[in-house]
């Protein structure tokens, strides 16, 4: 289990400052969602987790190391693109395999892979190219790829984004049985989502950004038990109370933003 803490990150593309100042720190564990409006640089943030780019100033750290790249200590879940689509399901996770545990026999590695498959499941897909998956199924593949190698931090930005809102909810539903399955070995998560009601369903944690430059607006614990059953929460007051004050913080700043007359986010993209 990692702490995964990150220290004056900032970030900029070009002249353009798009993280700053981001100081947080994820106990082993913790399972953290990234709020915030269009822009405000939670892919970004993400990727710096990632390793895929570095902080212009500020550190991240992974159980105490500095990030040098991307590594097999970190899985990683987007919304698209997550899984080679030349490759089958199956092949997909092997490769996976390969890399996080070499040496075995490749027997074994087919084994497993099925066995994560059949955890999702997706026993049938093992042979299907991802272009012949749905997408739920594309992203049940790619969360069975997270878990199979058994990394100890997950990225997540925004995995469920572009699906349905049935196969959202088996999805989320999903993501929390494997992640509390083991409670000595939960992994830590950051999940990027737009979506308030997502991040109360799944986090422990709620860090809500700004934007134009992104900050931390909040951070807002999630304190109801789990496991967290849906139609419950609806009806609980410190669902309702929370999910009110995260969207009077999105809405805050938002407004704030457009007032200075800024456009913060494209159409229909975000909150
Ligand atoms: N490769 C890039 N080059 C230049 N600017 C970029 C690049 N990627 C992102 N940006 C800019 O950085 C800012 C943050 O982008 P980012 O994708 O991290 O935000 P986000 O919060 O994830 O947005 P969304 O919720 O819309 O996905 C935006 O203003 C974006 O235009």
């Amino acid at each position: 289990m990692y702490e995964v803490t990150l220290s004056n990150v900032n970030y900029s593309y070009g002249d353009q400052r798009v993280l700053q100042d981001i100081t947080f720190t994820a106990e082993p564990g913790d399972f953290v969602c990234l709020l915030g409006p269009s822009g405000c640089g939670k892919s970004t943030l993400l990727r710096l987790l990632a390793g895929l780019s570095f902080p212009s100033s500020g550190g991240i750290t992974l159980d105490g190391k500095q990030i040098s790249g991307p590594g097999l200590d970190r899985g990683v879940v987007f919304q698209d693109y997550s899984l080679f689509p030349w490759m089958t399901a199956g092949q997909n996770i092997v490769l996976a395999l390969e890399q996080a545990f070499p040496g075995k026999k490749k027997d074994e590695y087919r084994e497993t892979a099925a066995g994560y498959l059949e955890m999702v499941g997706l026993a049938d897909a093992y042979d299907k190219l991802p272009g012949l998956l749905s997408g739920g199924m594309r992203q049940r593949a790619a969360i069975a790829r997270a878990f199979a190698i058994n990394a100890p931090v997950l990225l997540m930005d925004e995995p469920f984004g572009a699906l349905d809102a049935i196969t959202r909810a088996r999805l989320q539903d999903l993501l929390l049985q494997l992640w509390q399955q083991r409670q000595d070995e939960r992994k830590t998560v950051f999940f990027v989502t737009h979506d308030v009601e997502e991040a109360i369903l799944l986090a422990n944690r709620i860090v809500v950004l700004g934007v134009n430059p992104g900050t931390i607006k909040g951070v807002f614990e999630v304190d109801l038990p789990r496991p967290r059953i849906r139609q419950e929460l609806y009806h609980n007051q410190t669902f309702q109370t929370l999910r009110d004050r995260l969207v009077t913080v999105l809405y805050e700043n938002i407004l704030s933003e457009l007032d200075a007359g800024q456009i913060v986010a494209s159409q229909g993209d975000g909150i």
